[in-house]
């Protein structure tokens, strides 16, 4: 019977594939399967009737299993799946399950150990390259990740970027929308006197570079149109000529018009603003009247020229441009700065290439081309065949003193031209009376020009805008004039 059990069971051991052992309480082999036999490289005579840990020269000697077998394998208890991983030297490498269980060997009830080992080292090596793999992949996905995220990033600031662009564009459409109201007058520089010659001539020499220039003259001689003409024939002309006139406003809101301003940098800022600074960038910024610029952000100015760089009003960013400067003055900056209302330095960075218009008295020969041209002008606006001027008119032209220059050439022709009815020009202001009792060497152009201002405003009763006003009569901007009043300090009586 005995005999019988002993055969089954070891035909049992025999059929499982997995290997398994049968020890003693000693842990010496007593039996095992096919399957061990084959697994680890070892024959039965070598094996039955060792010690475990001397199989193999002693290369089970694993001291976890040991551990395990000796130790932790109380009554009844079945340890599953203790892992252990073991290099043999025939065999090489092995990750092993082992599943320990106690058994009772009748009739004397001599406990034995049934040790399964299972061979998981493919299972577990596919495991562990799959764990590479993901941690490999996952790596990946990090490192991918983190691209991404800086490409996003890389994007948000290349799409702020393009809002910024796109708020520059707005900024200069608007711009031009602004300019086209005030009806720009694009013509040609009309006249052929030696003296305009050599302006365009330095206009030429000059536009090209990046250059500042300096265009300097009396109100109304055109220093305008040449720094439209510098502009024009620059690399930069695809772009607009972006104007600032330092007259205009008072000293706060220059500053907000030059170096804009963040949303919400002082009461009423509602939306964020930018500068003409930043509109003219890659363009060219033309500060008309500088001489008015207040000292206070002469020195701010003075920075942007110099380095390129300012903040917005509520700002500590600082924005660098690369805006070409044309400024103009009617005023004598050197003089200026001798009586501290001007600042030196910004004076020399802006006095880098000086253009210096002439007064319209001066080129008399251009009087008759300039007069051409606007009388067909003004009277094809108007509608009028107006377009005879006799000879004694002409003479009365050229030898009148034109404080006010072209401009104020310009405004006589527009009331000749309404004041004649028909071909025949007819002109509307009594051009002799004024300096009729001037001579040059009499009277400084200082007291001349103060002289005929305060006898435009008398004559207008004080009005310094609007229509019939001074500064209508006088061809001028009203913050010109107002800009003139103060300089020749002319007050209301
Ligand atoms: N040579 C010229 N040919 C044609 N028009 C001219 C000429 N010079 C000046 N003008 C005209 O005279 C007017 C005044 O010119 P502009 O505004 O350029 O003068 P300005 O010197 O800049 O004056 P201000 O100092 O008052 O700003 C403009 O309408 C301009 O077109």
């Amino acid at each position: 019977m005995q005999k019988s059990f002993l055969n089954i069971f070891n035909s049992i051991l025999g059929s499982i594939r997995e290997p398994l052992l049968v020890l003693d309480s000693n842990l010496r082999v007593m039996d095992a399967n096919p399957s061990f036999y084959k697994i680890f490289c070892v024959n039965p005579q070598e094996t039955v009737g060792t010690l475990i840990f001397d199989l193999g020269n002693g290369q089970w000697n694993i001291p976890k299993l040991k551990e395990l077998l000796e130790q932790s394998l109380p009554e009844n208890t079945v340890y599953n799946d203790f892992e252990v991983e073991h290099t043999f030297k025939n065999i090489g490498t092995k990750i092993m399950h082992l599943n320990a269980r106690r058994i009772y060997r009748e009739p004397n009830h001599a406990p034995l150990i049934l040790l399964a080992i299972e061979d998981v080292t493919e299972r577990e090596y596919y495991k562990r390259h799959l764990e590479k793999v993901v941690e490999t992949r996952t790596a990946e996905l990090v490192t991918a990740r983190q691209e991404a995220e800086k490409r996003k990033q890389t994007a948000e600031t290349a799409l702020s970027e393009i809002k910024r662009l796109k708020e520059q564009l707005e900024e200069e459409k608007a711009y031009l929308k602004e300019e086209i109201k005030l009806e720009h007058n694009h013509e040609n520089i009309i006249g052929k006197s030696d003296a305009l010659k050599y302006v365009l001539y330095k206009v030429e020499q000059i536009a090209a570079s990046d250059t500042t220039v300096l265009i300097l003259g009396e109100t109304g001689t055109g220093k305008e149109l040449v720094a439209r003409a510098v502009h024009g024939f620059s690399k930069r002309k695809k772009r607009a000529l972006v104007k600032v006139n330092c007259a205009a406003l008072p000293s706060n809101l220059i500053e907000n018009e030059l170096f804009g301003h963040e949303k919400g940098a002082f009461t009423g800022s509602n939306t964020r603003q930018l500068g003409r600074f930043e509109v003219a960038d890659e363009a060219t910024l033309f500060l008309d009247e500088i001489g008015e610029l207040p000292l206070e952000l002469q020195s701010k100015l003075l920075r942007v020229i110099q380095d390129g760089e300012f903040e917005r009003l509520g700002s500590s960013r600082t924005i660098k441009v690369n805006a070409r400067i044309i400024a103009a003055t009617n005023r004598n900056l050197e003089q200026e700065v001798r009586q501290g209302r001007f600042r030196s330095d910004l004076w020399y960075r802006l006095n880098v290439f000086p253009i210096t218009m002439p007064p319209l008295r001066d080129r008399i020969e251009d009087i008759t081309l300039l007069v051409d041209f606007y009388v067909k002008k003004i009277s094809k606006r108007m509608g009028k065949v107006t377009g005879i001027i006799p000879k004694s008119m002409m003479n009365t032209l050229q030898n009148y003193h034109w404080p006010g220059n072209v401009r104020e050439l310009e405004n006589v022709l527009e009331r000749a031209v309404i004041n004649s009815s028909g071909p025949k020009l007819h002109l509307a202001d009594d051009l002799n009376k004024p300096f009729a009792y001037l001579t040059k060497s009499q009277q400084t152009l200082e007291t001349v020009e103060r002289d005929y201002i305060v006898r435009m405003l008398e004559q207008t009763h004080w009005k310094v805008s609007g229509k019939n006003s001074a500064a209508e009569i006088l061809g001028l901007n009203r913050s010109t004039l107002r800009a003139r009043m103060r300089k020749l300090n002319i007050k209301r009586p």
